[in-house]
């Protein structure tokens, strides 16, 4: 119920927005910041996220990005989605900074909304969800690949994982550590997320923050491969295995969704967390000069 009231929020954003969805043949539809290359005889789906220049969780993105996915949810043709960046070098750099710096509340709760959907949406979606990490991928980018059934990551030393929150003087919330903790354990996900390690691609392999490491080149390949094998699994008792591992920790951010939302606001409005940002993204500036 909730998920859906939400959703119709979101889909009366996107119109709010004006945004057209271009139909290329049947196969592919685009908008602004999500690109979906469409098989619908196949019943797979490519989700590219294009929002230059480092894939950043904006709310526009996350609005662009829910109403895609609530097509492919929509139309039971489709039972796979292969994430990933269109632009390869950076899966997404995490929540958008600039949507929890210098705001006002309303804006703050407005954002954090639109992340908790995000979340809730991939984690809980019935389809088989295939992440292929052609890119770095902290923090928010990171819970995106963590909520996919299966994480298949480029074997570049540059590219990094992880939920590096604490390095930016902000904490990684309980859904985001649940949803880490599932995936890696505890002791793994404790020290971890204390120091905020990003960890490259081997790295992350064993401690089982990704599923599998090959080749850049072969990425996209090798989603298809593992999407073909997922594929062969007759969907509802997968449907109902997923359902039965995920629907608990889920459950527990939808009956505090609005507490959740009321600590984001307070904590992201502090002066002290406003200042540890702005130091951040200074420190990213400096980089570049
Ligand atoms: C109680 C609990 C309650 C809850 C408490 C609160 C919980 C919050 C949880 C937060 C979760 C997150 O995801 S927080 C976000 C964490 N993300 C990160 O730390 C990633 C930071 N970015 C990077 O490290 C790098 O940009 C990287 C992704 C590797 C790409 O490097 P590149 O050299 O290719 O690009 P750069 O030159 O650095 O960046 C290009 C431009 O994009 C900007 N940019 C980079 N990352 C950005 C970002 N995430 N949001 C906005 N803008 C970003 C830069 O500032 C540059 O802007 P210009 O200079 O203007 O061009």
């Amino acid at each position: 119920m909730a998920l859906a009231a939400a959703g119709r929020v979101l889909l009366q954003a996107g119109s709010r927005l004006g945004r057209r969805e271009v139909v290329d043949g049947a196969r592919r539809f685009a908008n602004k910041r999500v690109e979906v290359e469409a098989d619908e005889a196949a019943g797979i789906a490519v989700m590219k996220l294009k929002n230059p220049p480092v894939n950043s969780l904006s709310l526009e993105f996350l609005t662009e990005f829910l109403i895609s996915l609530e097509k492919l949810e929509n139309n039971k043709n489709f039972r796979g989605v292969i994430l990933t960046s269109e632009r390869p070098g950076v899966f997404s750099a995490g929540l958008d900074l600039m949507e929890m710096y210098g705001r006002n509340p309303a804006h703050y709760a407005e954002y954090w909304r639109a992340v908790q959907e995000l979340w809730l949406r991939l984690y809980l979606s019935n389809m088989i969800l295939v992440c292929a990490i052609n890119g770095t991928s902290p923090a928010g980018g990171c819970l995106m690949a963590l909520t996919c059934d299966h994480r298949i990551m480029a074997d570049n030393p540059k590219y990094t994982i992880g939920l590096n929150e604490s390095q930016l003087g902000i904490v990684a919330p309980f859904w985001f550590k649940d949803n880490f903790v599932n995936t890696v354990g505890y002791r793994t996900a404790e020290h971890a997320l204390q120091l905020g390690l990003l960890f490259p691609p081997a790295e992350a392999l064993k401690l089982g923050i990704v599923d599998e490491v090959v080749p850049e080149d072969q990425v996209h390949s090798k989603a298809q491969s593992v999407m073909a094998q997922w594929m062969a699994i007759p969907d509802h008792s997968r449907q109902l295995t997923k359902n039965m591992m995920r629907k608990a920790m889920a459950d527990n951010l939808i009956k505090q969704r609005e507490a959740d939302i009321q600590n984001f606001v307070s904590f992201i409005s502090r002066d002290s967390i406003q200042k540890s940002l702005h130091t951040y993204l200074e420190k990213l500036k400096q980089k570049k000069g």
